[in-house]
């Protein structure tokens, strides 16, 4: 599913939107190991720019992005972000101001959530070992609930009526199945599960699932099921072996994919891509984890889920092997017992991020021979 590195020696233009409360320590961590492991290889480069799009500039802008930054990031070839949200401006001026203004006009419809148990990290599952763990799930981004369709009237008065409709088209979920297929063959077990909740909305969903048998026809080779999304809570907690390949719906998969993180750990480690899969415009990838005002300035942020992420950068940028030897390094690292609080560790962000450095120079070293 990743593409080809170009040939000779490539030169990568980052763009980095730390953003708001946790988002600049741990995107900075993740530029340090990046950083770090550019150099060691020495294969490839990478340049980042750096944008202060966020709550602060929304403060004295009163705007998240400015007219022309959409255009400046389709001129990187990949997008590192942190976090946005923060305790003074409601969560959807900041979430619609910056993340989804950048996601949805990019066409970065495809969100895929990996989750495994790494090394030296145990599952709260207490009969749940790292081989039964080894999920990917991949979000509609682009629409469903999230889709903006809505509105409010009669503000304060005793009849005031809110809407929020899901948008559904068969543009959006036939190439969102299509991906997730296309995810599921790539992986050994080759096999889907559909989420859906066709029973209760019998109008998007049921064509969402019109969808996916149509999409499954084209995937003879792929084994698939289809469950409802309540039932599929369950089926993480008690059966998690059973699963491999997930696709959801924009909302079934956020909630999923954070439950998901949980059950490897925790939502520290947990990474987010959102891929434009045409490659027209640049992907962006993020922790999957929020802007956490309540351990803001502490310093104990768990930067793995940017590490996982700027992982995943590199892999889809072409370079699997450099992506592979960041993962190594940092599961060599977490399973020396270095981690962060929220792993029951406790090390600060900062320590953690200088022992995956410190690996990545070994393990270069080593392989260079
Ligand atoms: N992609 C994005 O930019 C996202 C933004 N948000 C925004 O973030 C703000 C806070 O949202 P919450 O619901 O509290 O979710 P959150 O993910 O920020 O925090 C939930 C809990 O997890 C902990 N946590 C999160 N990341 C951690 C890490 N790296 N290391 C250790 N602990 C970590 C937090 O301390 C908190 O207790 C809101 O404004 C929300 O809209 C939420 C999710 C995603
Ligand atoms: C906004 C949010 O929670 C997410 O993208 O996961
Ligand atoms: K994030
Ligand atoms: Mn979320």
């Amino acid at each position: 599913m990743e593409r080809k590195a170009p040939p000779g020696r490539p030169s990568y233009k980052i763009a980095s939107i730390p953003a708001d409360g946790i988002g600049p320590e741990v995107v900075s961590a993740g530029i340090q190991v990046l950083t770090t492991l550019a150099q060691a290889l020495d294969e490839f480069d990478l340049n980042f720019e750096h944008f202060d799009w966020g709550s602060a500039y929304y403060r004295e802008h009163g705007r998240y992005l400015p007219d022309d930054a959409l255009e400046r990031l389709k001129g990187c070839n990949a997008i590192l972000f942190g976090a946005v949200g923060a305790p003074d401006i409601p969560d959807h001026i900041s979430l619609w101001g910056l993340r989804l203004a950048i996601c949805q006009p990019l066409q970065q419809y495809a969100n895929v959530r990996p989750t495994r148990i790494l090394r030296g990290i145990s599952s709260p599952l207490s009969n749940c070992s790292r081989k039964d763990l080894d999920w990917v799930i991949v979000r509609e981004n682009s629409e469903g609930e999230y889709a903006g369709h809505g509105g409010t009237s009669h503000l304060n008065e005793a009849w005031s009526v809110a809407t929020e409709v899901s948008i559904f088209t068969r543009h959006g979920v036939e190439r969102i199945m299509r991906f997730a297929f296309e995810m599921a063959r790539s992986r050994p077990r080759k096999k889907l599960t559909i989420v859906t909740k066709s029973n209760a909305q019998r109008n998007g969903m049921v064509f969402w699932d019109l969808c996916a048998v149509k999409i499954a026809a084209e995937y003879p080779d792929v084994h698939w099921d289809k469950m409802l999304v309540d039932a599929m809570t369950t089926r993480m907690v008690l059966h998690p072996e059973t699963i491999d390949t997930v696709v959801a719906t924009n909302l079934h998969a956020d909630i999923l994919s954070d439950l998901a993180a949980a059950l490897a750990g925790s939502i520290g480690i947990a990474p987010t891509s959102n891929l434009d899969p045409t490659g027209a415009n640049p992907s962006m990838f993020e922790p999957i984890h929020g802007s956490a005002f309540d351990i803001t300035g502490k310093g104990i942020a768990n930067p793995v889920g940017t590490f996982w992420s700027s992982a995943e950068m590199l892999a889809w940028l072409g370079h699997r092997e450099a992506a592979n030897l960041l993962m190594e390094s940092v599961e060599n690292v977490t399973e020396t017992g270095i981690k962060t609080l929220d792993l029951g560790g406790n090390n600060k962000t900062v320590e953690v991020t200088e022992r995956v450095c410190q690996e990545i120079e070994r393990l270069v070293k080593e392989k260079k021979g």
